[in-house]
């Protein structure tokens, strides 16, 4: 049958990176969705500032929420400290396959633990399966409709501490309404809007990073 786009873009990181360099493979998907295909990565504009974010807050347990191709996994494992891992987990197994292929080709495969399953049914796992007690850093990228149900999840479950950061892509495209209202009027989060654009569009887009108060 014929490839996916994520198998292509292996394909081109394959063809394009070079192995074991994250910046070459962060360009090589970049180049690939700005001249041949795109595809839905965070991008090289809302990338940077996920970079800057993800070097503030340093953090030594992160959590991403739909993995997709692996473009932010690698953004955000190549600027963790030496020893810390993150967690990303995927729902599309086909996906999953590729994005870890990509974090390997990266180098980053010993930074990088990809589960696949719904962030419904992983959340509540996190501490019993990986000995979590609370997350530093999360980022999230996966159904937006999820969004607002898997705050109030990881709040319930005890995953969040005083100062922890959330950072959530498209919040204006696709959108990402309730949760927005709720992180920007619960007196528990402290909130702030990055603006963007859309990855490899004009289209406006922005992060929303909030902070856990406590
Ligand atoms: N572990 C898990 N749990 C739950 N859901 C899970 C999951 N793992 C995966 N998924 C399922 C996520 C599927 C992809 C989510 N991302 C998106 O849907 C997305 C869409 C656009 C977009 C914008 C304008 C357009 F015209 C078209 C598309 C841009 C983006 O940056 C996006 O992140
Ligand atoms: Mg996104």
């Amino acid at each position: 049958t014929r490839s996916t786009r994520p198998q292509r873009m292996l394909k081109a990181v394959q063809k394009n990176g070079t192995k074991g360099n994250p910046e070459s493979v962060i360009s090589a998907i970049d180049y690939f969705c700005k001249h041949s295909e795109w595809a839905m990565n965070v991008g090289d504009e809302k990338g940077s500032i996920l970079d800057s974010v993800v070097t503030e807050v340093n953090p030594s347990t992160v959590l991403e929420l739909g993995t997709y191709c692996g473009y932010s996994t690698v953004r955000i494992a190549r600027l963790l400290s030496p020893g810390t891992k993150l967690i990303t987990l995927e729902f599309n197994p086909v996906n999953a396959a590729v994005a870890r292929q990509i974090i390997a080709y990266a180098g980053l495969q010993d930074k990088v633990i990809l589960v696949e399953g719904s962030s419904g049914d992983l959340i509540p796992q996190m501490k019993e399966r990986f000995g979590i007690m609370t997350f530093d850093f999360i980022f999230l990228d996966h159904w937006k409709d999820r969004y607002l149900p898997d705050i109030k999840l990881f709040e319930e479950c005890g995953l969040l501490r005083k100062g922890s950061v959330l950072l959530a892509d498209n919040v204006i495209c696709p959108g990402t309404p309730e949760y927005l209202e709720y992180v920007r009027n619960s007196p528990r989060y402290e909130s702030k809007y990055y603006p963007a654009h859309l990855e490899y569009t004009k289209v406006e887009d922005g992060l929303e990073k909030s902070v856990f108060l406590g």
